[in-house]
């Protein structure tokens, strides 16, 4: 019998179409980290001698770090150094479904149980008060809102009442009230280059994608010609930094790292300083997962935002919080401790074809208002996008 064959990482970065995600209550503490497979190329070894893993702890309270410390980070230099010689494989396929497409198979779970509920409303004998209940639940079953969910299903209600509306006119409705809640949030990141490098803090609990998203934002901003720098903040895994280093070299753009342990703050802190002499567009820092009641945790992103802020005051010029749709109703709580301890700028949410519950990212705009700049429906590298509320909203009903 022939024995399956199973996709390679290549395949499941940037290409094969991922398994769903099942829907956890909690975030997933050990996320699967790809494995450099053996046919593959090894990243290059460093040029640079493994550093002492004690570095000083940059702090306010403590002397400014000595610009040329004697313990250097490691740092993995791709191949080429040519921000136009992106290797090969890591260009996005052109080819291939359009991204509505991918965002609208992404969403069916969600869009595939609204709209058969949407549908069933239309199977009973009259649609009544009643009715305008079952869809209010049904809103509130893939995580609207509560508020939302009531404001949709009164306008329902007003145009059934005014004009008759029909599962697909239900549908439409649906769709332009979820579009008009997003419209203000769905807001680009706008990476400007003065002064370099921009830096992005990455913020989030374990598993969230915080990593992944890195290697996808940083392979968009390679292919738009700005040259990226990447640090392994989370010092506590070494998956981590690896998952991180695979990305890297795939790319192609230089890392930043220490070993386990090392004090984070320190570790951006001088990434930002080789970023900055090497007059790099954008900093890219990792951190660890964290769940948002460890305080020691939480504190420890402030400190790293602290810290580098001695190099430019402005920094970092985004936090981004990446929030995983799967956890539901938790994205909330996360957004609320993350925006407290980090001062999140924007969001990233992942894992959208994860769940039937998508409507959560309606939810998380309501209540906090925050931008949000992207949003993921798979682990390929295609599978990240700007967020656009209007495709949004209309994959999320199942409407093209
Ligand atoms: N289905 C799906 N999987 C995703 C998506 N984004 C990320 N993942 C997967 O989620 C898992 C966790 O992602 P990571 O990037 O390792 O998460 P992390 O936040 O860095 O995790 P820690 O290192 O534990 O903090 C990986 O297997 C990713 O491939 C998405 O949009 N859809």
């Amino acid at each position: 019998m022939a024995e399956e064959k199973k996709p390679g990482l290549f395949g499941r970065l940037f290409g094969s179409k991922p398994a769903l995600q099942p829907e956890p209550d909690v975030p997933r503490p050990e996320p699967d980290i790809p494995a450099p497979r053996p046919d593959e190329p090894e990243i290059p070894e460093p040029d640079f001698p493994t550093p002492d893993p004690d570095i000083p702890e940059p702090g306010p309270e403590e002397p400014e770090p000595e610009p040329e410390t004697p313990d250097e980070p490691l740092i993995m230099r791709p191949a080429m150094d040519d921000a136009d010689a992106l290797a090969p494989e890591v260009e996005a396929p052109r080819d291939g479904p359009s991204w509505f497409t991918r965002l609208r198979e992404g969403l069916a779970r969600t869009s595939g149980r609204l709209g058969s509920g949407i549908a069933d409303l239309f199977t009973k004998a009259k649609f009544d008060a009643a009715t305008l209940d079952e869809l209010e639940d049904l809103l509130i079953q893939a995580d609207l809102g509560v508020d939302t969910a009531q404001r949709i299903t009164q306008e329902v209600g007003r145009q059934r009442h005014e004009r008759g509306l029909d599962a697909a006119g239900v549908r439409g409705v649906v769709a332009t009230e979820v579009e008009k809640a997003l419209a203000d949030v769905a807001k680009p990141l706008v990476v400007d280059n003065a002064p370099k490098p921009f830096v992005i803090l990455m913020v989030g609990v374990n598993g969230s994608g915080k990593t992944t998203t890195i290697g996808k934002l940083a392979q968009k901003f390679r292919s738009e010609g700005k040259s990226v720098w990447l640090a392994a903040g989370d010092t506590f895994r070494a998956a981590a930094v690896e998952q991180l280093a695979v990305w890297a070299g795939r790319i192609g753009v230089p890392i930043v790292k220490k070993d386990i342990g090392a004090d984070a703050s320190g570790l951006a802190f001088e990434a930002l300083e080789k970023a900055k002499a090497a007059n790099a567009d954008v900093l890219m820092i990792d951190t660890a997962g964290r769940l948002q009641n460890r305080s020691e945790l939480m504190q420890e992103l402030e400190k790293i935002a602290r810290v580098i802020k001695k190099l430019d005051a402005d920094a970092p010029h985004a936090v981004l919080l990446v929030l995983d749709a799967t956890v539901g109703q938790n994205a909330l709580g996360q957004v609320e401790a993350f925006q407290k301890t980090a001062g999140v700028t924007g969001l990233v949410m992942t894992k959208l074809d994860g769940t039937a519950r998508g409507g959560i990212l309606v939810a998380v705009a309501e209540k906090f208002g925050l931008p949000i700049h992207f949003i993921g429906v798979g682990e390929g590298v295609v599978d990240l996008e700007p967020f656009d509320a209007r495709d949004f909203a209309r994959a999320l009903v199942g409407l093209d």
